[in-house]
């Protein structure tokens, strides 16, 4: 049977693919994406993580006990201690130095984007801000293995290899089965307005996320 995820994704599954199968994810894995729009893509990238960050502030804010607590309290500490500096160094590789990045202007894209994700957190509860933040979580996963599936994929001598090594890993794909495993079980328990809601939040957000590709094409 279908599990709650699978039924979301199902209402939204012209824009679940059209995000998730975007021409920016495709060239970035044939390696034929221009450079700048991988440059373009990584510095707003940057400025998302950060308000990535206040949303997992908000999902403590947000918690009901302490198991929720502790639930944002480690994704908080994952982003601010472990994947920004990540995103720092790997943007470092690419010349791109962290007094630039947090000088830069927020485009339209992560500013629509970031502030839809925190509104819907901030006007829901913790299951409508998880919902919001679901394309991005489980987005890149299913990403990345569906590229790595695809034919035209290239990961020896591609530019952008380690991008795609870096969400195909194994830490983070065990990250995003529990993520999953936590959003079927809160899904499980809604009744049907309430799902029609939540399905609205994650269209938007799943578009919000094409658009930030699209971004990265149109600022090269
Ligand atoms: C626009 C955009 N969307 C999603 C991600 C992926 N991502 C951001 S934070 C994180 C880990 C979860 O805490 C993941 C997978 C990204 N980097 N940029």
């Amino acid at each position: 049977m279908q599990s709650p995820f699978e039924a979301l994704k199902a209402r939204s599954a012209e824009d679940w693919q059209g995000y998730c199968e975007h021409r920016f994810v495709r060239e970035l894995a044939a390696g034929t994406l221009p450079e700048a729009a991988f440059r373009h893509y990584l510095k707003q990238d940057y400025l998302f993580l950060v308000q990535f960050a206040r949303a997992w502030g908000l999902a403590v804010y947000k918690s009901r006990d302490l198991a929720e607590i502790r639930q944002g309290l480690e994704a908080l500490k994952a982003i601010v201690d472990v994947e920004i500096g990540l995103h720092v160094r790997y943007c470092a590789t690419w010349g791109i130095d962290e007094a630039e990045l947090a000088g830069l202007p927020e485009s339209r894209a992560t500013l629509a984007y970031t502030r839809y994700v925190l509104d819907a957190g901030m006007s829901g509860d913790l299951l409508d801000l998880h919902v919001a933040l679901a394309p991005c979580i489980i987005g890149y996963a299913e990403i990345v293995r569906w590229l790595l599936s695809q034919p035209f994929t290239r990961t020896a001598g591609n530019p952008y290899g380690d991008w795609i090594e870096m969400y195909a890993g194994e830490e983070y794909q065990t990250a995003v089965a529990s993520e999953l495993a936590w959003l079927n079980q809160r899904l499980s328990q809604v009744d049907e307005t309430r799902l029609d809601r939540l399905s609205v939040v994650f269209r938007d957000a799943t578009r919000l996320e094409a658009d930030f590709w699209q971004m990265g094409l149109d600022l090269s």
